[in-house]
């Protein structure tokens, strides 16, 4: 396929799966597969309930990890969030810790899935605090760490104001410190007259979005977009600089990677990198800052 860029070298699903292995061993995966004449699985990306069978899948045949989604919520996909833990794997050893340090993390907006909490403790055992908004999402996630008996590395966060990133949360574990926060922030401009249509990538040069839509408005949107949620977490970042080693956050559209930079330059923070994460036809990007000057922030590929 032209232009394809591969997916992160310790990535599991750069090779990709046997899907009709793992439609013979998982039924309710084989209820949603279609076969086609030539004997492969075809799996429909652009059908929610597909979407979710498929997701529940992985996660259980490559690590063990029984997840439910809340009705509606947005379902992850599970290539880009490994792609972003192995980016942060990447990252982490750049601090150099010494081999028995308990690694943690914070993750803010969890979703009902708990993905990203759940994968780095499971593939990890990283110590994770999931902060989170929506109620519905908190009762899942919570459900979620429980049915993985994952409650010893991860803890849920009730956020109780969505304009706030840090503070509470801070103010309840005053003398923890964390080496990363990460965030995949809702994308979508709630303000603008049609948030979920708007044209946000160059229709010209690249192919449709693969997958479908999935997710409630209030997950995937919020007043400004990504740039502005990200814009609060920089803020907030400054008023802690100790208190997490690494900042992180994930990036939905390429035309917000400057404008974060150009934030993160006028605030004078300077120890950053980005990286993108590469998942065939979908492209996402990550930026990492620090406050640091004991590491330089740059890209391990290995
Ligand atoms: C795009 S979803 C990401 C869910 C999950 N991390 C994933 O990648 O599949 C964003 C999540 O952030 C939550 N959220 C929004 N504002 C928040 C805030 N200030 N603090 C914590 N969570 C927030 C939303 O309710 C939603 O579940």
């Amino acid at each position: 396929m032209k232009n394809k860029r591969l997916m992160h070298p310790r990535n599991i699903f750069r090779t990709p799966p046997d899907y009709t292995a793992l439609a013979i061993k998982y039924k309710d995966f084989r209820k949603v597969c279609k076969l086609e004449l030539n004997g492969k699985v075809y799996i429909d990306y652009r059908n929610e309930a597909t979407l979710r069978a498929l997701t529940q899948m992985l996660l259980e045949e490559f690590f063990q990890l029984h997840v439910e989604f809340a009705p509606g919520s947005l379902v992850p996909t599970l290539p880009l969030r490994l792609n972003y833990i192995l980016w942060l794997e990447d990252l982490i050893t750049l601090l150099k810790l010494p081999v028995e340090t308990v690694i943690r993390g914070i993750d803010i907006g969890c979703g009902s899935s708990c993905i990203y909490s759940l994968l780095a403790a499971r593939k990890n055992a990283w110590h994770m605090h999931a902060l989170e908004s929506n109620d519905g999402n908190l009762t899942y996630a919570e459900r979620n760490v429980e049915a993985n008996q994952l409650a010893q590395l991860v803890d849920i966060f009730k956020q109780t104001d969505k304009q706030i990133i840090f503070k509470d949360f801070f103010n309840a574990k005053p003398d923890v410190n964390f080496h990363f926060c990460l965030c995949n922030p809702p994308f979508y401009d709630s303000s603008l007259p049609n948030p979920f249509n708007a044209k946000t990538r160059n229709e010209d040069k690249r192919t449709p979005p693969h997958n479908c839509h999935t997710g409630h408005n209030e997950e995937l949107a919020c007043e400004g977009g990504e740039v502005q949620f990200v814009q609060r977490i920089i803020e907030d970042s400054e008023l802690y600089p100790q208190s997490v080693c690494i900042y992180t956050t994930m990036l939905g559209h390429k035309s917000s990677v400057a404008r974060v930079m150009e934030i993160l330059s006028k605030k004078l923070i300077t120890n950053v990198c980005t990286t993108e994460f590469c998942q065939g036809n979908t492209t996402r990007w990550g930026i990492a800052w620090s406050f640091s000057s004991d590491f330089k922030l740059h890209n391990v590929v290995n």
